[in-house]
């Protein structure tokens, strides 16, 4: 059985279709990622699950339940927002234990989920404090708590990390990660952010403009990207295109002609005439020979390099590891595999093969 159902969910504001059809479902204990840019409806869809907001058509089943038109209270659904909303004049354990305390959970057994709670969480230290003397870390880490103490059958998260500086986001993103491999909780979680996307998620929805673009493992979604839109938002830095047409049984650009893989050229025939060929960065090796360039950029980053070179076919960025021996200018020399190329139809937008 599925732990959470998403069936033709549709969704219209002010005449304006924000959802177009969206179909999900998750495994129970699943980390389900709803992605993608702003606006494309993974806040509104999250609402509908919590909710908060009510589709147009379609249904949300979690577990064997119905509960499309359930009050969000009824759900067994616990949500964490970007702000944190705590109680201010409450301190951490009583704002962990507010739900508990609305639901008429007996004394001595709210104590012991707080203490369980904070044990987990690490903040037993920080239990008799009000929100305004926590930092930005720890406000969020009382959030989670107060979802954790209920025990729900499915934690919702909004953007739980936006609020925070860097360094503190990547940790917070490992507890939470270390969190559901303890608890197991269903989780949806909505981000915009690539990375959060990629180490969280077991699966990721790709979104854009209300529908769903690609529906898979991060595995599945950086290897196979099934669109042009995914393959550009998923991978930093950013694949390289090469505007390509098709030439004989083959595809050129400039008049090179480009290597494709066995599946690709069989596919080839079904495609109207313009694609894109795809390389990712770490794709593209600096070699002897191969397709000539210039130097435009070098950007270290430590462990790799990031070298950005003028080539007949366009600008391309090559991610090598270390340090490299190229300056700004110098002619260089790039190659590829063809098993490496990411093909699509210009038209379609859709992955070819
Ligand atoms: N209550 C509402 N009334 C009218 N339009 C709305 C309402 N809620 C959301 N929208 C519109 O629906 C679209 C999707 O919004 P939503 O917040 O779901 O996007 P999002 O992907 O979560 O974006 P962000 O990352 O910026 O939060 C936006 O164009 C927004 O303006």
């Amino acid at each position: 059985m599925q732990a959470l159902k998403i069936e033709g969910i549709r969704k219209t504001f002010h005449q304006t279709e924000i959802l177009k059809g969206i179909d999900i479902a998750i495994e129970p204990g699943e980390f389900l990622i709803l992605v993608g840019p702003s606006g494309c409806g993974k806040s509104t869809l999250l609402s509908m699950i919590a909710g908060l907001e009510q589709p147009s058509s379609g249904r949300i089943l979690l577990g064997e339940r119905d509960i499309t038109a359930l009050p969000s209270k009824d759900r067994d659904i616990a949500m964490v927002f970007q702000s944190y909303a705590l109680y201010p004049n409450m301190n951490v354990a009583q704002n962990i234990a507010f739900g508990l305390e609305m639901r008429k959970v007996p004394k001595p057994e709210r104590a012991a989920t707080v203490a369980r709670v904070a044990a987990m969480l690490q903040i037993e230290h920080l239990l008799e404090r009000r929100p305004a003397q926590l930092s930005g870390g720890q406000r969020q880490r009382v959030a989670m708590g107060r979802a954790l103490a209920r025990a729900p059958q499915l934690f919702l998260f909004d953007e739980p990390l936006s609020n925070l500086d860097a360094k503190l986001r990547v940790e917070m993103r490992a507890e939470i990660k270390l969190l559901h491999q303890r608890t197991r909780t269903t989780t949806v979680y909505v981000t915009h952010d690539q990375v959060e996307a990629m180490t969280l998620g077991d699966r990721i929805a790709v979104m854009k403009d209300g529908q769903v673009q690609q529906f898979g493992t991060p595995h599945e979604i950086y290897t196979r990207p099934a669109t042009v839109f995914v393959a550009e938002f998923i991978g930093s830095p950013q694949i390289n295109w090469i505007a390509a047409q098709r030439q004989g049984a083959g595809l050129a650009a400039h008049g090179l002609e480009l290597g494709l893989n066995g599946e690709q050229a069989a596919a080839l025939s079904a495609v109207g005439g313009e694609c894109l060929y795809g390389l990712r960065p770490e794709a593209l090796q600096l070699a002897g020979e191969g397709l000539p360039g210039r130097v435009h950029m070098i950007e270290p980053t430590g462990p790799e390099t990031y070298l950005c070179a003028d080539t007949p076919v366009g600008r391309l960025t090559a991610r090598v590891p270390g340090e490299v021996r190229e300056r700004v200018g110098d002619a260089v020399h790039l190659r590829w595999v063809p098993e490496a190329v990411h093909l699509f139809d210009a038209g379609t937008q859709r992955r070819v093969a």
